[in-house]
């Protein structure tokens, strides 16, 4: 069975848990507690294949606070990061966000990976698409970012909708195992080439004297 760690990241009130518990129940709920970080479990079938879902969705982060995203940025293997399209804020703070994951990958893939893109699967989603009418970030500003950071990008409206919700979570599953098969099978490739190189240098040399 394939375990999948995902983390959600945002600002304070942007709809997070209201996000994730409408992916996992399929319901909203209006309020939750947002003092705690908290750690949901679910078995998925995805294209045949059974999976262990964790998500960690933590306590709220502000912009300055870089530490709170130190943790799950090495823990996950994807991640949501969500803003309130009627709060700009929120967007700059989710901008930043995905600023200091192509950061965090980098110094943990030394720059090769991540130079050019995040270095792991991410979806950018704005949601209370339902306040529309309070609107403060637009919607192509929002795909703008994603382009930049070469990741998905979907809105979405936790209160009144959960096939946009159920869609970017299951495409972002997708990803992240393609992701995950992409590194496995790179770490085996060079695994084996060095391998190659290993006995070429042992057995190599003595058929040379033989
Ligand atoms: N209108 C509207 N309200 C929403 C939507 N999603 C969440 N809310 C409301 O926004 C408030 C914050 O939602 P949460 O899910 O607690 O937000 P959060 O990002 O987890 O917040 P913290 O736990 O404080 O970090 C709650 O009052 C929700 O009912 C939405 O799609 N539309």
């Amino acid at each position: 069975m394939n375990d999948i760690k995902l983390a959600l990241l945002g600002s304070q009130g942007a709809g997070k848990s209201a996000v994730l518990v409408r992916f996992l129940t399929r319901r909203f709920i209006g309020e939750y507690a947002s003092n705690a970080n908290s750690l949901y479990h679910k078995r998925l079938s995805i294209d045949g294949r059974q999976l262990n879902l964790e998500v960690f969705d933590p306590c709220s982060q502000s912009s300055e606070a870089r530490c709170i995203l130190e943790e799950p940025v090495d823990w996950a293997d994807g991640f949501v990061v969500v803003y309130n399209i009627s709060d700009r804020t929120s967007f700059l703070n989710a901008k930043n966000i995905l600023q200091q994951i192509r950061e965090a990958r980098m110094d943990n893939c030394k720059g090769s990976e991540a130079s050019q893109e995040l270095g792991v699967p991410v979806c950018l989603v704005g949601n209370k698409q339902d306040l529309c009418h309070a609107r403060q970030v637009r919607e192509d500003e929002g795909r703008c970012l994603a382009q930049e950071n070469r990741c998905q990008f979907q809105e979405v409206s936790a209160s009144e909708s959960y096939q946009d919700i159920a869609g970017l979570f299951n495409l972002l599953i997708r990803q992240v195992m393609d992701h995950l098969k992409y590194r496995a099978d790179r770490r085996r490739y060079s695994g084996s080439k060095s391998m190659a190189k290993l006995i070429n240098n042992v057995f190599g040399k003595r058929r040379k004297s033989v």
